[in-house]
Parts: structure tokens; sequence; C-alpha cells
């Protein structure tokens, strides 16, 4: 694991742009298209205006997300509508965006679709920038949801699995560890001495196994990707 940590937010999304636009442009460099998976929230917002602004060959990228509220995307928390507005606009506004939301009521309803869609158009993810929240979830592998037995499995076939229950405010469709561990790159971004100290309770190697508590651990516990955290102080 690298910690890449900087003094302001402004520094961080830049950096984290240079080496996420970087990581891109080296796989369309060897396998002619590349595949991106970014996070919701309040903190990828500078990040992915900064990564649109990059001269990369974006019709060739792929951007889906790793985690999605289900909601529409007129409503604020839509993770989709985040990505529409920061990152799929200026010289960004070619690349191909694959949602995880669909029709269905719930995600439940709507797993079979977002996996068959995703298995269709996606043969592998390159590069995953993951968020933090302060409970310890990571994309939305939320503490001790039931969903977590999907969601972590290693040996599982998922690429997808439906949050129904464990999330604040809205169920969830989630990218789950069996496609994220088979990324080429991993970034976990994150801002401030408070998420910090979550971060660090998290690396406790005693603790390290303990997945359902802190869900993040499975990025640090016997991952088989490279992860960088990039943070502010
Ligand atoms: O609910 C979510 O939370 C985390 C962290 O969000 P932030 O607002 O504290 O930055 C995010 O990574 C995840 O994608 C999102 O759905």
């Amino acid at each position: 694991m690298s910690d890449n940590c900087f003094a302001t937010s402004d520094v961080l999304a830049r950096q984290l742009a240079d080496a996420v636009g970087g990581a891109l442009q080296r796989r369309i460099e060897e396998k002619g298209r590349a595949c991106l998976a970014v996070s919701g929230g309040r903190t990828p917002v500078a990040f992915l205006r900064e990564l649109s602004s990059r001269d990369l060959p974006w019709s060739k990228i792929l951007v889906t997300l790793v985690d999605e509220r289900w909601v529409d995307e007129d409503h604020l928390a839509s993770n989709a509508a985040l990505v529409r507005e920061y990152l799929l606009r200026d010289k960004a506004r070619s690349a191909y965006f694959l949602p995880l939301k669909n029709r269905a009521a719930t995600p439940a309803a709507g797993f079979m679709e977002c996996e068959n869609r995703l298995h269709e158009q996606i043969t592998r993810l390159d590069v995953a920038v993951l968020g933090m929240g302060e409970d310890g979830h990571t994309a939305s592998w939320f503490p001790n949801s039931s969903a977590l037995d999907v969601s972590l499995d290693e040996a599982g076939s998922a690429w997808c699995c439906p949050v129904m229950d464990g999330a604040p405010e809205h169920n969830r469709m989630t990218l789950t560890w069996a496609m994220l561990s088979q990324c080429q790159r991993l970034f976990l971004h994150f801002e401030g001495a408070t998420k910090w100290q979550v971060f660090q309770r998290a690396a406790d190697t005693v603790q390290l196994h303990d997945w359902r508590s802190m869900p993040v651990r499975r990025l640090l516990d016997n991952n088989p990707v490279s992860l960088a955290v990039y943070r502010t102080e």
C-alpha cells in the first residue's frame, strides 16, 4: 500500500487526477481502451472536475460507478448525476457512461439487469477510485449489512450486489469485491484527520480480518491489487 498525503484538497484533486489519468493512458496504450469506476458522495467533486480537464482519449474510456443510491438521476443523492455534472463534461464529454441504476423499483429487482450489463460491457476494470465513510464503509459495503456476505465473497461470481439494509437513507447497488479485486489499480480517496483516524483503526493488524465491522478492511487484508491511498492531512 502507498500513502499519498497532501496539504490541501486542491492539490489532492490534481495529484489524484494525474495518477488516475496516467493509469488510464497506459491501459489505452496497452489494450486500446480502459474502464474506470468512480465513487459518489461529497469527496470526489474536485477530483472529478480536475479529471474532466485532462487530455485523454476519452472516447476509448468507459466510466461506471463503484456504487449507486437507488434514486432517479434528478435526485440530489444520485451518484450518476454527480458523475454527469462533474466528470462527463469538458474534455471527458465523449467518455461512455454505464450507470448502475435501472428502472426496476428496487436494487434487488434491478440486480439481474445491472449484472448482465456489467458483464456485457466490461471484461475487467482497469482503475477504481473508492471513497470511505466515517463508519469504515467503502463502496456500499456498510458495517454489518447482510449484503456483505455476497459483496465481500472472494470466490463469488456476482459483480454487483443489491444493498437493502445497513445503508443510511437509500437502498443501493454496489460493485463487489469479486469485481474490484480484478482491477489493475485501486485508489482510496478521503479527506481530513477524522477519516485518517478511521483508516488507521481499520488498518490495525490485530483486527484486520474483521471486515464486517469495518468493510474498508477488505481492501487491506490480503489484497491482490496494489492500493494507493490519496488523502489530505
Ligand atoms: O455513500 C457514500 O459514501 C462514501 C463516502 O462519501 P463522502 O460523502 O463521505 O465522500 C462514498 O465513497 C460512496 O461512493 C457513497 O455512495
